[in-house]
């Protein structure tokens, strides 16, 4: 079948994008998978759907797929920004501030007029079960066995499920070798995204992902929100955080249990295709 899609990018972290609103789309996990192959296929970190909601208080439902394996997940935050520019851009509202349906519940993301999009990404969640994260209770972070050493990781879902460790300098930081273990540590039953954050002062961090079903990303939006929580929790950083990634600035806020995460950052439409499926 003849697929029309929208390339998008938040900070180098890319997405195909599909309209499932004017037509009914239902992809095989294989067409996704080719969908976001960078040789024989579009190429993505991320597959996103988005569709008309079943939540009575939604304006649009979005489905996030992780294009390396095709699996759908909960949350994607850079995706949540692409979502709306897209939405916007293609007519399918009016509205600049938008509430989405997603696996985990409600975002509101909104369209800001200098062209950045904020995005409300609901309150984190620390509990074991939660996460999900096999352990005796909730901590603000745990000792893990990593390959040869013990690694400090703080647990947090933002709906997806992200392990977070503080490294000196996250441009030696043994993302490759460490991400993968930590990804499928037998701890996390829906595996995880590793996050490796450096401290740069109260207000700044610099960070790299290496994302579950993805592998290393250029940013992390959801990764970004758990990393600054793990390091507000952890009493290293303030309420609001420049987030420094390979691809580009993120600003976080969170102020405290029980409170949502803000997110604000670009949303870049690259091109728009077809592809034959
Ligand atoms: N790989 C993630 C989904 C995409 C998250 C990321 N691209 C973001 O911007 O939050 C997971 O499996 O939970």
């Amino acid at each position: 079948m003849k697929l029309r899609f929208t390339k998008m990018q938040g900070l180098g972290n890319d997405f195909v994008v599909l309209d499932g609103v004017s037509q009914a789309l239902a992809l095989s996990p294989i067409q996704l998978r080719q969908l976001g192959d960078r040789h024989f296929g579009v190429g993505c970190d991320q597959i996103l759907l988005v569709e008309n909601p079943h939540h009575p208080d939604a304006d649009f439902r979005y489905r996030i797929f992780n294009g390396a394996d095709g699996g759908e997940v909960e949350q994607c935050g850079n995706g949540a920004r692409c979502f709306v520019r897209f939405v916007h851009d293609r007519g399918l509202t009016g509205k600049r501030t938008i509430r989405v349906e997603t696996a985990r519940g409600l975002i509101t993301p909104r369209l800001e007029d200098n062209g950045l999009v904020t995005v409300d990404m609901g309150a984190p969640r620390f509990s074991p079960a939660e996460i999900p994260f096999i352990a005796e209770h909730e901590a603000v972070s745990h000792s893990i066995k990593v390959a040869a050493r013990m690694v400090e990781i703080s647990a947090v879902s933002m709906g997806n499920p992200h392990a977070v460790q503080v490294v000196e300098n996250v441009d030696n930081a043994p993302v490759a070798l460490e991400g993968p273990i930590i990804e499928h540590h037998p701890l996390f039953p829906e595996r995880v995204n590793a996050g490796f954050m450096q401290i740069a002062s109260r207000s700044e961090i610099r960070l790299r992902v290496y994302e579950r079903g993805a592998g290393e990303t250029l940013a992390c939006g959801t990764g970004a929100c758990a990393a600054v929580v793990s390091g507000i929790r952890r009493g290293l950083l303030d309420p609001t955080v420049q987030v420094h990634t390979r691809g580009g600035e993120l600003s976080i806020s969170w102020a405290g249990e029980g409170q949502p995460v803000l997110m604000t950052g670009p949303a870049v439409t690259v091109f728009e295709g077809e592809i034959e499926l």
